[in-house]
């Protein structure tokens, strides 16, 4: 049993955060949904958690309905939440043995589940939660997410502040955690960690751009998209903007992503225009769409 949502919307006074959101997950699916700060995506996850209340709409998670059966769901689910949630006074073991107890388990009982992710923490069992780096706050949170042996498991923006290499072992936990059966749904803004799940929701304003595999995601993108590349990144940009034919232009790390209005486009013709504008070292080559490209490119229109 995974998730189940239909047609939810829910609003804070003049504030539509979600419009009939519908999708669903797999059990045992590693689902990712992607978008940017004010898309939704926390005020879902507490819908989902049963700490917010739906205006419309219905949703079940392991089977269970959000509103009518919000114990069960309570006693089923893991949830770590975007911001910190530990507290921060308490050492990483009485977090871990807190947590544990309201759901009337024990470290011992469910150690099997936590013990790869555990034990990179525990030489600083005795460390208040406050006091732990970025990455290791992080991996206390999801063991504390873990502790009562979930069948789901929310995690909002669980790599957010958190360095690259932290990032990748999360991920690979997170994989792992997979296997054992666990159905996982996770928020991130981060575009590259979207190819990592099996399928991706792109939201944003409250609504679902576009639901499916990454690899499908990015096939959809219709234009050839081209990395280019000057001396001057900040006006070759400028440039770019005001160039009649382009379609979109976006700065992709050391390059600029463009498209071109035209079908038939000719790059030969975009270096005589850069060059006109005194740009030098003008670099121009096709290269293949990302999440990020496809994301920008549903959320203009
Ligand atoms: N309690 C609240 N009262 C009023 N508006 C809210 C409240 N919570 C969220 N919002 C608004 O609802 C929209 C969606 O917010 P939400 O936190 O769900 O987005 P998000 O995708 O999780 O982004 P973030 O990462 O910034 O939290 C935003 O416009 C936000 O300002």
């Amino acid at each position: 049993m995974g998730i189940t949502i239909s047609n939810i919307s829910k609003s804070y006074k003049k504030v539509k955060a979600l419009q009939h959101i519908s999708f669903d997950v797999k059990p045992g699916e590693l689902f990712g949904l992607i978008g940017p700060d004010g898309a939704g995506k926390t005020t879902l996850f507490r819908i989902l958690t049963t700490l917010l209340i739906a205006n419309e709409g219905l949703a079940t998670v392991a089977g269970f309905d959000v509103v009518a059966d919000y114990k069960s769901i309570r006693k089923n689910v893991g949830y770590m939440p975007g911001k910190f949630s530990l507290y921060q006074d308490l050492t990483v073991k009485e977090n871990l043995t807190f947590f544990a107890t309201i759901f009337g388990t024990t470290i011992e009982e469910n150690y099997d589940l936590i013990k790869e992710i555990y034990v990179q923490i525990e030489p600083f069992k005795n460390r208040r939660a406050g006091k732990l780096s970025g990455g290791m706050k992080q991996k206390l949170a999801l063991c504390c997410a873990l502790i009562h042996k979930p069948e789901v498991l929310f995690l909002d923006e669980p790599t957010t502040g958190v360095d690259p290499v932290s990032r990748k072992e999360f991920w690979e936990m997170l994989k792992r955690l997979q296997q054992k059966g666990i159905t996982i749904l996770v928020s991130t803004p981060y575009m590259d960690e979207a190819a990592l799940c099996d399928r991706i929701a792109l939201i944003q304003d409250g609504k679902i751009l576009e639901i499916d595999t990454p690899q499908a995601i990015v096939k959809h993108y219709s234009k050839p998209i081209y990395n280019v590349r000057a001396h001057n990144m900040y006006q070759l940009i400028n440039s770019l903007k005001e160039y009649q034919y382009n379609h979109s232009v976006y700065p992709f790390g050391e390059y600029v992503h463009y498209t071109d209005k035209r079908t038939s486009f000719n790059p030969e013709e975009l270096k005589m225009y850069l060059e006109s504008e005194n740009l030098t070292n003008i670099e121009i080559k096709i290269t293949v769409a990302t999440i990020e490209d496809t994301f920008m490119e549903l959320a203009k229109s």
